[in-house]
């Protein structure tokens, strides 16, 4: 279940150097190694984070105080318009951040209920993005979840609430 260090894995699912140098700078920031999430083999096909996805995201999330942190650089692959990320895909990066956090936090799986979106810049594909998640709020198996990323330049591109079902 544990993740292999990141020189480890095929090419294909490393994170690359810019991703590699922001996740330092995040750690010097936060005065720690961040840990990062361990993959569930139980679902490598997952289109956001499964390995074993041949057109997946492959992303890769580490645990900061209070959430939870990933990278992405978007390819040609991945746009709408000329040079901008398609939205249904930062749609996915901000609906994974908060399920497999919460996956993770809880061990059961959560499901997305509800996501209420706003794009509010746009995301140049070659950049690399910044995703953080935090929990807002729970009663019983229902928790509010926020989720926000963050343009090289410190803007925010987009941010998104949902509300998660925890399996029983
Ligand atoms: C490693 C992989 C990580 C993946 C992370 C990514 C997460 C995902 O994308 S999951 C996939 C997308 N989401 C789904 O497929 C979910 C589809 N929907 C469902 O399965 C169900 O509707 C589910 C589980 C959310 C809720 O179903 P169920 O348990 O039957 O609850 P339900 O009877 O509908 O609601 C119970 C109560 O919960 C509350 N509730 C349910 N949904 C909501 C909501 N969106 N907002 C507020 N309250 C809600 C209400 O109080 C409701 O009571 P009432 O019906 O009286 O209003």
């Amino acid at each position: 279940m544990e993740s292999i260090q990141n020189n480890m894995l095929p090419q294909h699912l490393q994170m690359n150097e810019t991703e590699r140098k922001l996740l330092a700078e995040e750690e010097k920031k936060y005065g720690t190694k961040l840990m990062e999430m361990p993959k569930d083999q139980k679902y490598g096909m997952c289109f956001a984070c499964g390995e074993e996805n041949p057109v997946g995201l492959h992303l890769h999330f580490f645990w900061i105080p209070n959430g939870v942190m990933a990278f992405f650089t978007p390819k040609p692959e991945h746009q709408s318009y000329n040079g901008r990320m398609h939205g249904g895909l930062i749609t996915v990066l901000l609906d994974e951040i908060m399920g497999n956090y919460l996956f993770k936090k809880e061990g059961v799986p959560a499901y997305t209920a509800r996501i209420d979106l706003r794009f509010r810049t746009p995301v140049q594909i070659g950049t690399t993005i910044r995703c953080e998640g935090h929990e807002v709020k729970r009663k019983g198996r229902l928790v509010v979840m926020e989720g926000v990323i963050i343009n090289p330049d410190g803007t925010v591109a987009a941010e998104a609430t949902s509300t998660l079902m925890l399996e029983k």
